[in-house]
């Protein structure tokens, strides 16, 4: 049994979503899942295992940042997991973005000391498993979402001292912010297996103001994510 998630093999399925809220995959488990069964609740990163048309999947969150996100994907491996679908929220640096909208990411430019930690110092490039973003954009496609194909960044700060980072990144053809993903990706293709992320637009970061959406908005964000994130692991497998 691992240190941090307190379960066995065979008590999470192969494919598992992992945002970064509790609360969040307590909502998934509950909302989307049939037969959801508690299988971590460990410094209280919530963990489910149920069955999404018919097959297993399981919802353990991540907790926030590349160093939690590193201990959880590692002990997810462990237990057996195969797909590991990160949904998350982030910031939006790419100026046509509105709260809301759907990021599938392709990379995470690891802007963290976690990846670099794990690489020994080399310089590496984390990305996403073609499969799953390839999966990923179909689902979006055919539910005629409005998407956000490619590089994310992932940092290690959610209040950026940084005067524009907005401008930094857009310029560098980064769509958004966000604090898992780089770990996530860098682990799973260490141990073998793959990892997605797919984000809904929680902040717009601009020169001047952040704009955060209102709880409402991101509820039907995430919903509206799920249908995605779910369809794209049953597609999977
Ligand atoms: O919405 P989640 O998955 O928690 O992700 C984002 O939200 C948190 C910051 O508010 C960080 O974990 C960031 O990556
Ligand atoms: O990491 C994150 C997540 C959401 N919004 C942000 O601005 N940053």
């Amino acid at each position: 049994m691992p240190v941090h998630l307190r379960a066995e093999p065979g008590d999470y399925a192969e494919n598992v979503l992992v945002p970064g809220d509790p609360r969040r995959a307590r909502y998934i488990a509950e909302t989307f899942f049939e037969g959801a069964k508690l299988v971590n609740e460990e410094r209280g990163m919530l963990g489910y295992t149920g069955t999404y048309k018919g097959k297993p999947v399981s919802v353990q969150t991540s907790g926030m940042g590349c160093p939690s996100a590193a201990i959880v994907t590692e002990e997810l491996v462990q237990l057996g997991a195969k797909n590991l679908l990160r949904v998350g929220t982030c910031g939006g640096y790419n100026r046509e973005m509105q709260l809301g909208d759907l990021v599938i990411a392709t990379a995470a430019t690891p802007q963290d000391g976690t990846v670099l930690s794990l690489t020994q110092g080399v310089p590496y490039s984390p990305a996403a498993d073609f499969k799953l973003v390839h999966a990923a954009f179909h689902a979006a496609e055919a539910a005629g979402r409005k998407t956000f194909l490619g590089p994310i960044v992932s940092g290690d700060l959610f209040y950026d001292p940084t005067e524009d980072p907005g401008a930094q990144w857009s310029g560098l053809g980064v769509l958004a912010v966000e604090m898992e993903a780089a770990a996530i990706f860098t682990i799973a293709a260490m141990k073998g297996v793959s990892a997605g992320c797919l984000l809904t637009v929680s902040d717009t970061i601009g020169k001047e103001e952040v704009v955060r959406i209102s709880d409402e908005d991101l509820k039907r964000g995430v919903d509206e994510m799920m249908e995605l994130a779910l369809d794209t692991l049953d597609t999977v497998n």
